[in-house]
């Protein structure tokens, strides 16, 4: 058995198609969804995930703006750019990239923004509102996990969901999600004394720790959903995830790659945030 690959890419192109009419529905009420994306500093994978962030609207017809401030910036005058931003009509979206530098509190940052703006679903009261399962922005890595998997009809409803990885962007949520979708949860990550044991008992298993190929076959169950949300670079730099991608192939059911599964998912449900925001225009 060779494991069904769940392609994102193609997921994502399928819902930038969609989201370009509803952009264009919108439009007819005068309405054109703004997103303000906040760089700090010269991460070079942070530049490149912004630009692609900025290349996506505009192919489905937001407006975005860039804020790009240098590596020394002051959570002070970072916190001056929010509220300007929560402020300007036109902004229905407002994203800071993460990671920031160190002298800035990722959290405060956080809950500055209005939770009205917040796309990528990171401020508390959104992230309670998930919890409770109300309606809110979600954040865009779980939510592409979970629209990936229904995509590929997985059955979510009544399985045992393993996260390994407990991050605040992707770990915890995702699990959370799993949950809402009548999953059974487990989460693990690195003080679980025995990983191997937990993840064998995974219908679907999500990995998000950032060490490459760390996932191999004697890991996973037969016929096992794999998840692969890791993005690191091989002894040879070629981009890998946190599974061993060829090695569990030929056991799992499903599959992401990487790159092509999850990653492209992350900007698709930021676009689609930042729609349902401006739909919520008075
Ligand atoms: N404010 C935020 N910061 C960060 C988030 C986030 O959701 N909000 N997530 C990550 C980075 N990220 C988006 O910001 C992101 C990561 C990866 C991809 C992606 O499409 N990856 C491609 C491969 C890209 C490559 O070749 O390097 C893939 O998997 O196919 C998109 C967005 C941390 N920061």
């Amino acid at each position: 058995m060779t494991a069904e690959r769940m392609n994102g890419k193609e997921l994502a192109a399928t819902k930038h198609a969609e989201m370009k009419v509803r952009v264009s529905e919108l439009a007819k009420s005068g309405i054109v969804p703004g997103l303000a994306v906040i760089l700090v500093g010269d991460d070079q994978a942070s530049q490149t995930y912004v630009r692609s962030k900025q290349k996506m609207c505009e192919k489905v017809g937001i407006h975005s703006i860039l804020k790009h401030l240098p590596a020394d910036t002051t959570e002070e005058v970072l916190l001056s750019h929010i509220d300007e931003l929560n402020n300007d009509p036109e902004i229905d979206g407002i994203l800071v990239q993460l990671p920031l530098p160190k002298q800035i509190s990722e959290q405060a940052v956080i809950e500055a923004i209005s939770p009205e703006k917040d796309v990528d679903g990171f401020h508390p009261i959104n992230i309670g509102k998930m919890m409770t399962g109300e309606k809110t922005f979600l954040p865009c890595t779980p939510h592409g996990i979970i629209e990936l998997l229904k995509a590929s009809e997985v059955q979510i409803a009544g399985s045992h969901a393993v996260v390994v990885g407990r991050s605040n962007i992707v770990g915890k949520p995702v699990g959370q999600l799993l949950l809402n979708e009548h999953a059974t949860v487990t989460y693990c990550h690195s003080r679980t004394v025995d990983l191997r044991a937990i993840t064998t008992q995974a219908d679907i298993l999500v990995v998000a720790v950032g060490i490459a190929k760390l996932i191999k076959k004697e890991d996973i169950k037969p016929g096992a959903v794999i998840i692969d949300v890791g993005m690191n670079r091989d002894e040879n730099g070629k981009l890998c995830g946190d599974v061993d991608f060829d090695d569990v192939e030929d056991i799992a059911s499903h599959i992401t790659p990487v790159p092509g599964g999850v990653g492209p998912m992350t900007i698709t449900m930021l676009l689609e945030n930042t729609i349902e925001s401006a739909l919520n225009r008075s």
